[in-house]
């Protein structure tokens, strides 16, 4: 896999993180979590691949069990609020100090400079700092956040991941680590160019809900159909607008022009009308197959099943039954392999990790009676 070799440790964070480090281990990184002991529960969902250590890091020993297991690695990410990591003596002075390859992947909401650098938030207000929340929603309605995908995953996790990435090719030519400051509301920006871009082109210039692609053009929306579910479309260009027009069985002659904003309103009026006609299934039966950009929208529940994401291989089931996404993009040498089996619960792995980076079995006794580290192979052998 094209992350194989890579060691990374990951102190447990909400969900920016989390999936940062499933990213990089479905690519193939060793993973290694750095959980709290003291009977914490995991709130990590995308855990898959990883391994628990459980450790104690308000203890200078727990410190310098976690700063042995930086110097032996290639990449820490830690997701905590700007100061954290320094007031436990863990800051990327110290690590790099030790460990000069070493990449320092920092993942917060507003970065490690400004005035908000220290104040906690989550999706929807890195989102709101960004400018991208004040666009999305419906006309007429208050701002919209799509889930936590955009700031979180998009602008957080991914791009952090992408950082690792490249600060890994570029020490491949240098031989030197480095610090990465992802922040959310950055990355998510970033994510939104496409919408700085191209504000010269007038995409964006009504009001929230009434552009072409914030679902003011009634050819790019979605439709209820007769069984309560829905089409979505997305048919821009006049060649595949046509199709559309056919697949729906209405007359171009009879309608507006397909651009006239003014006339979207009645447009779309028309297309609710069609559309409330027939089930989902018998709409797809009628656009599979063409280029109208009209296809079902799929319940979670519903994507496994479909004959194009069958072929594909797009989901896939673990070894407990949980049907995920494959791993993206698919490379054809080294593809990702994501892990089958459970998420580990947390200190599964404290002991053979330690083993693994040097820890002598006595040394290892005593950290646990100290209550530093905690062992969990026994609840999971249960
Ligand atoms: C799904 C829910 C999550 C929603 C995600 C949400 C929408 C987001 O946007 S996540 C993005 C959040 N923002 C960031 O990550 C930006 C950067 N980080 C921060 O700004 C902050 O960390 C913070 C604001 C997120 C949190 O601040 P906090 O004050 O708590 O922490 P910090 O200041 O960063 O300091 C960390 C302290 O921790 C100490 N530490 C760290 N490691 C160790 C260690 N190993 N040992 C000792 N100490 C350690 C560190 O020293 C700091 O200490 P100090 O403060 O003293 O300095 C989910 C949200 C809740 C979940 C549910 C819940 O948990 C209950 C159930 C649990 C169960 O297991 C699963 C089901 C749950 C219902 C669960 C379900 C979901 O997961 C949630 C709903």
């Amino acid at each position: 896999m094209a992350l194989a070799g890579v060691r990374v440790i990951e102190l447990a964070g909400l969900a920016p993180a989390p999936f940062c480090g499933m990213i990089l281990a479905d690519f193939g990184a060793r993973v290694i979590r750095v959980d709290r002991t003291k009977g914490a529960m995991t709130v990590d969902t995308q855990a898959r691949g990883k391994r628990s250590v459980a450790l104690n890091l308000k203890n200078p020993k727990g410190v310098a069990v976690f700063k042995r297991l930086c110097v032996q690695s290639d990449v820490v990410l830690e997701p905590y609020r700007k100061g954290v990591m320094e007031k436990m003596g863990l800051g990327p002075e110290d690590l790099l100090k030790e460990n000069p390859r070493l990449i320092y992947a920092r993942l917060t909401g507003y970065g490690q400079s400004g005035s908000y650098a220290k104040a906690a938030g989550h999706d929807i207000n890195y989102l709101a700092m960004s400018g991208l929340l004040s666009m999305l929603g419906r006309s007429s309605e208050k701002p919209y956040a799509p889930l936590n995908l955009v700031a979180d995953f998009a602008g957080g996790g991914l791009m952090c991941a992408f950082g690792i990435v490249l600060a890994l090719l570029e020490r491949s030519r240098s031989g030197q680590g480095q610090i990465i400051d992802t922040s959310m509301v950055e990355g998510a920006a970033y994510v939104g160019s496409f919408m700085w871009k191209s504000r010269s082109l007038g995409l964006w210039n009504r009001p929230r809900g009434e552009n072409m692609l914030d679902s003011g053009a009634p050819f790019y929306d979605t439709y209820c159909t007769s069984d309560g579910k829905y089409m979505a479309v997305g048919a821009i260009e006049p060649q595949f607008y046509q199709q559309l027009i056919k697949g729906l069985a209405l007359d171009d002659a009879d309608l507006p022009a397909q651009m006239s904003v003014s006339d979207w309103p009645q447009l779309r009026q028309t297309f609710t009308r069609v559309f409330a006609t027939k089930t989902q299934a018998e709409w797809s039966r009628i656009f599979d197959g063409t280029d109208a950009c009209v296809t079902p929208v799929l319940s979670l529940d519903e994507v496994l099943s479909h004959p194009h994401n069958q072929a594909r291989g797009s989901f896939f089931k673990d070894s407990q039954g949980e049907i995920s996404p494959r791993p993206a993009p698919v490379l054809s040498r080294s593809p990702a392999e994501p892990c089958h089996s459970r998420d580990p619960f947390i200190g599964e792995h404290t002991r053979s990790v330690l083993k693994e980076y040097g820890f002598e079995q006595a040394q290892i006794e005593q950290l646990l009676s100290a209550g530093i580290i905690e062992c969990n192979e026994a609840k999971a052998r249960l």
